[in-house]
């Protein structure tokens, strides 16, 4: 472990070894299943992927659970709630929210890598509440209004 990152508290209850960075400069951590039995998923079928972790992340930081590439382009899998938010607050296990969007089945095997946590900082608002607010270039332009090219 690099000493710059950030320390946090976690209890493994899974058979399996801790998330960790595959490469230096990873910004998640591949989560694994935690199954007693493997699980297929049908198409469009989703399921709630346990991991056997539960983390006590430090105030004003989420994780973000993120599908991860391969699995999404090879077999159309991705995740529901992307990216699903743990909260510093939350201390109950780790799941993952797991769909299938390609046409053939696809099983989960205990062990795999299914779903990678980011680990973010983030800011909560104080409401101010206004009368106008300032003027942009873009304005209420959205949705494509810069074009395509
Ligand atoms: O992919 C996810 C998303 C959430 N959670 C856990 C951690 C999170 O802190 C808690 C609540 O998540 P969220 O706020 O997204 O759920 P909700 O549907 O708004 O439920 P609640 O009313 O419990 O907040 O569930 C997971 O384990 N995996």
């Amino acid at each position: 472990m690099n000493n710059k990152n950030l320390p946090v508290n976690v209890i493994n209850q899974s058979k399996h070894v801790l998330p960790h960075y595959q490469t230096e400069h990873s910004a998640g951590m591949d989560l694994r299943a935690n199954l007693d039995a493997p699980v297929t998923l049908k198409p469009l079928q989703r399921a709630l992927i346990p991991t056997g972790l539960f983390i006590e992340l430090p105030e004003g930081h989420e994780a973000q659970i993120r599908p991860r590439s391969g699995l999404a382009y090879k077999h159309g899998i991705s995740i529901v709630n992307s990216p699903g938010t743990i909260d510093a607050d939350y201390r109950g296990e780790i799941k993952v929210l797991l769909i299938n969007l390609s046409d053939q089945d696809f099983v989960v095997e205990d062990g795999e890598r299914v779903a990678q946590m980011v680990v973010a900082r983030y800011e909560r608002v104080a409401w101010q509440e206004a009368e106008s607010l300032t003027d942009t270039e873009r304005g209420a332009g959205g949705y494509g209004s810069t074009g395509t090219k």
